[in-house]
């Protein structure tokens, strides 16, 4: 699915307009019954709905939801941000139709009291979207620190108002949502690690906007949602062999973060590598030997750290590099080797990261299209600080283009940066993944999927999908509190088997 930014989104709709004669209340009114039967779905019979609105499309939308609302039996409020301006065209005929169905409108605005919400209220922000210019001040910032300031639930309408859809809202005032309701496709500002407090949890709604548009229409920006991982998924032969899926290096562990490799290695082997080899310190040999006994294990010359190379390193289809191995001068000789020696792509994560921002004359030596798995404290490590993730994402497809890498920026929405064409935002995962391992395991998968040849940007894309995926299964059946990442190996089977095409194979 494509990202578009807020000019992009307009242009969407005046094409889905004009072309499929569609009227323009009309697509709104579709966006209100869109939300309606989200916000009905979700809040049961006795929950009150306060809606804010502002005078542009935006509130038009929160009009429309207000008038569905009441049709179905529901208690609405609705304010309206007075700028003593006319209202958008779509507005000024919700206001009518509101009206027509007796539902009063108060105003909000300098002077005017704010209106009382009571504990059980859900406000719905319908303040501003699409069309905002810049950072809210007066009575806008106002309202929105009160709606923030009063402790209720908030569900924003496309974006939480304030919030830019195209460039960092840092510093300015915005709703503190706990849904967003986005219409079409995700954008930009709503995926950064920066708007996680503003956004809440994303949902993306489906108005029939022109498919035909959005599939002509260049964007810089994808969302890598399970069509796109299943166009980069490759089934299994019916008569492969072991040798058939690649044989799979990985450098990882030390004394005390044994379960760093454990757990990569855990990953690889469910993520399909035909052959798996570790290699790791002495101290590792009894703790991998048998809790991953389909691994084979190769001893470093140091019982607690990596030191070495194993020799010849052509013999594997790709390597991991980098969980629980630290930072000394030994393992640093050892990584460059590996980068002096390596004639395939690598993964490169945790400590591994560390080291090349330790010593930055290495990054040449990165074998085209490695890919490098950094999350925001790793990567201002190794490109210096940002002041915010919209830096973050230029720098990262930047740099992508001059290592001629493959950079993956971890969050909840990962992004992926390749040396050429689009960017990608990950769409699945969850915050019970936010736990010390997580990051492991989706080394552990991209090294699988390289070892099985794909190629390193569909390798990148797929492993993240799947590693969220097999977040978002397995916290069905635990917890964001309780999830494992070891919770997230057991399920990668069952998000593979959503990519399986039907029937299969
Ligand atoms: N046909 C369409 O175009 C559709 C539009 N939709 C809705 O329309 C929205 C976009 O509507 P608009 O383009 O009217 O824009 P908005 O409603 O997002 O914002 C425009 C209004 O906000 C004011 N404003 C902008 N920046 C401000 C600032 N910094 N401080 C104070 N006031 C500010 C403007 O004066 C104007 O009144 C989308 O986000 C979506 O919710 C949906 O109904 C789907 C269909
Ligand atoms: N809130 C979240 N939502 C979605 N994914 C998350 C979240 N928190 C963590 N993750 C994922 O978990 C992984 C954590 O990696 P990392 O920070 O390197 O942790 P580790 O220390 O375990 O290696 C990343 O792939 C990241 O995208
Ligand atoms: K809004």
């Amino acid at each position: 699915m494509k990202i578009f930014s807020a000019a992009q989104t307009r242009d969407w709709d005046a094409y889905s307009i004009a072309q499929t004669s569609i009227r323009s209340i009309d697509l709104m009114e579709r966006a209100a019954e869109a939300c309606t039967r989200w916000l009905l779905a979700r809040y049961g019979a006795d929950t009150p709905f306060h809606l804010f609105c502002g005078k542009g499309n935006n509130g038009g939308d929160g009009l429309a939801i207000a008038r569905l609302l009441h049709a179905r039996g529901r208690r609405v409020a609705v304010s309206v941000l007075e700028n003593g301006k006319d209202g958008s065209f779509d507005f000024e005929e919700n206001r009518r139709r509101l009206a027509q169905a007796g539902v009063p409108l108060q105003a909000v605005g300098p002077g005017l009291a704010w209106p009382l919400l009571s504990a059980e209220t859900v406000v719905v922000d319908a303040l501003f979207g699409t069309g905002l210019k810049g950072p809210l001040q007066g009575a806008a910032a106002d309202v929105v620190r009160f709606l923030n300031g009063h402790g209720r639930a908030i569900i924003s309408i496309d974006l939480p108002s304030g919030l830019d859809a195209d460039a960092s809202s840092a510093g300015g005032p915005v709703i503190r949502a706990a849904h967003t309701l986005t219409f079409g496709a995700p954008k930009t500002g709503q995926l950064l690690q920066e708007s996680g407090a503003f956004v809440g949890l994303l949902h993306v709604l489906d108005i029939g906007l022109s498919p035909a548009f959005a599939a002509q229409t260049p964007a810089d920006y994808e969302f890598v949602d399970e069509a796109l991982a299943r166009s980069r998924f490759r089934p299994r032969q019916p008569f492969a062999h072991k040798g058939t899926y690649g044989h799979a290096l990985l450098l990882a562990g030390g004394y005390g973060k044994m379960g760093a490799a454990v757990m990569a290695a855990l990953a690889c082997l469910r993520g399909g590598a035909g052959l798996l080899t570790c290699h790791s310190p002495r101290c590792g040999y009894p703790v991998l030997q048998t809790t991953v006994p389909e691994a084979m294990f190769l001893p470093d010359d140091s019982e607690e750290q990596l030191t070495t190379l194993p020799a010849d390193l052509d013999r594997y289809t790709a390597i991991g590099i980098g969980p629980g191995i630290g930072t000394s001068t030994e393992t640093t000789g050892m990584l460059k080797a590996c980068l002096e020696s390596a004639r395939r792509p690598l993964v490169l994560d945790a400590d591994a990261l560390n080291i090349l921002a330790r010593n930055p004359g290495l990054l040449p030596l990165l074998p085209e299209g490695s890919i490098l798995t950094p999350h925001p404290k790793e990567f201002d490590r190794l490109f210096g600080a940002h002041a915010s993730d919209f830096d973050r994402v230029t720098t990262a497809r930047a740099q992508a283009a001059a290592l001629q890498c493959i950079i993956l920026l971890k969050g909840h929405h990962t992004f992926i940066a390749t040396p050429a064409g689009p960017g990608y935002f990950n769409s699945t995962g969850n915050a019970g993944m936010a736990k010390g391992g997580s990051g492991d395991v989706l080394t552990g998968l991209l090294t699988a999927l390289l070892a099985q040849g794909y190629a390193p940007t569909d390798a990148a894309l797929l492993a993240v999908w799947l590693h969220g995926k097999a977040g978002d299964i397995a916290v069905e059946k635990q917890s964001y509190e309780s999830l494992l990442p070891t919770d997230l190996v057991a399920q990668l089977g069952a998000a593979f088997r959503c990519l399986y095409p039907v029937p299969f194979p």
